[in-house]
C-alpha cells in the first residue's frame, strides 16, 4: 500500500456522514493527511470530536488562516451538490483537486458548477490556472471504513500526474483502486460495488430468516449467517481461486450444498433478478445526472 502521495496533505472534507465519515475514518486510521478541515451541518460524528488533525467549519468560505487544501473531498448528496457547489468555486486553483464520491454528478455538471475563480485569475493569471477545475469522479463504497473498500475513479484532463497520484494514495489506503477512462463506466460501477455491499447485507438478512424458518433461534441464525457471509468474503479476499471454484469446493457431489444450489440455481437461477437490480441501479445513477 503506498501512502506516500498523501502523507501530510491538507484535506478539506464536505459532508461526513455514511461515505464521507467512512472514508475519513480510513484516512485517520491510515495515519494519512496532516490536517483535516470538515463541513458538516450536523457537527462531527463522536468518533472524530477531539481530534487534533480534524477542525470542523461552518464553510469553505471559513477555513483556518493559510489553510489551502490539497484534496476538497466532495461527500453531499447527489441532490444538494449543486447548490452547495458554487461556494467551492473560490477554492479552484492550480494547486487543489476535487475528489467527488457521489453517484451519478458527472464530471462536466463539476467543471460547470465550479468554473474558475475569481481570485485564482487575479492572483495567479489565466495560464497558471490551466483549465479550470481539476476534478477526480469516484465511486468508493463503505467497506472504506476499515481499509476494505473498492473504488473506481475517473479524472478530467486538468488533473495532473501528481493530483492523479495522490487522489490514489488517499483511495488505496482505504482499500483498492480502479482507473478508467470512460467516465460512463460509473454508473454500472456504483450499480456493482458502489450499492454492492447493501446487496451482500440483504443477503445475510435473508439467510438469517432462513435460518430461523428452518427451526434455529434468531441470535443463532443471525451469528451464522454474518460470520458466514464474512468468512467467505475473507476467503475471496485471500484465495487467488475464483468465485466458481470457491463455490465448487463447497459442493460435494449430491451433498447438502448441491441440493441448495439446485434451488437457487434452477433455471436461469439468480442471475436475471441481478441483472434487474444492477440495471436499476445503473439507471438511477445516470438519473441522478440530470
Ligand atoms: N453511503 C454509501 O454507501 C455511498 C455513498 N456515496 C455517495 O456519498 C455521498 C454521501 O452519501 P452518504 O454519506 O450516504 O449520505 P449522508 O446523508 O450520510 O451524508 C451526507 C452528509 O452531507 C451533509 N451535508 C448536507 N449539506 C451539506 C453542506 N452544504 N455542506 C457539507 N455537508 C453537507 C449531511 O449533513 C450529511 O451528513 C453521496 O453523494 C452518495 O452518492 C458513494 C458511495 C457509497
Ligand atoms: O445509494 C446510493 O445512492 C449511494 C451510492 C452508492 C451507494 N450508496
Amino acid at each position: 500500500m503506498t501512502q506516500s502521495g498523501a502523507q501530510g496533505c491538507t484535506l478539506l472534507l464536505a459532508g461526513c456522514g455514511k461515505m464521507g465519515g467512512a472514508m475519513l475514518d480510513g484516512w485517520l486510521k491510515a495515519g494519512i493527511a496532516s490536517s483535516v478541515a470538515v463541513v458538516e451541518p450536523s457537527g462531527l460524528p463522536e468518533s472524530l470530536r477531539g481530534n487534533p488533525a480534524v477542525v470542523l467549519v461552518s464553510g469553505p468560505d471559513a477555513l483556518p488562516a493559510g489553510f489551502a487544501p490539497d484534496v476538497v473531498v466532495l461527500a453531499v448528496k447527489p441532490q444538494v451538490m449543486d447548490t452547495v457547489l458554487p461556494a467551492y468555486r473560490a477554492l479552484v486553483r492550480p494547486g487543489t483537486v476535487f475528489l467527488s464520491v457521489a453517484a451519478g454528478k458527472t464530471i462536466a455538471s463539476f467543471e460547470s458548477a465550479l468554473g474558475e475563480s475569481a481570485l485564482g485569475e487575479s492572483a495567479l493569471g489565466k495560464s497558471a490556472l490551466g483549465e479550470g477545475a481539476a476534478i477526480v469522479r469516484s465511486m468508493p463504497n463503505t467497506p472504506a471504513a476499515i481499509g476494505r473498500g473498492m473504488t473506481v475513479a475517473v479524472g478530467n484532463p486538468v488533473v495532473t500526474e501528481a493530483q492523479k497520484a495522490l487522489c490514489d494514495s488517499l483511495l488505496r489506503a482505504v482499500g483498492d483502486v480502479a482507473w478508467v477512462e470512460d467516465e460512463s463506466l460509473l454508473d454500472p460501477v456504483t450499480a456493482v460495488s458502489g450499492s454492492g455491499p447493501a446487496y451482500v447485507f440483504l443477503m445475510v438478512e435473508a439467510m438469517a430468516k432462513a435460518g430461523e424458518a428452518a427451526g434455529l433461534p434468531a441470535e443463532l441464525a443471525m451469528r451464522l449467517a454474518r460470520a458466514t457471509v464474512a468468512g467467505a468474503g475473507e476467503l475471496l479476499h485471500q484465495s487467488p481461486t475464483d468465485a466458481a471454484d470457491l463455490r465448487k469446493a463447497v459442493t460435494s457431489p449430491n451433498g447438502t450444498t448441491q441440493a441448495a444450489l439446485d434451488v437457487l440455481m434452477a433455471g436461469d437461477g439468480i442471475q436475471p433478478l441481478l441483472d434487474r437490480a444492477v440495471a436499476a441501479a445503473a439507471r438511477r445513477s445516470r438519473e441522478l445526472a440530470k
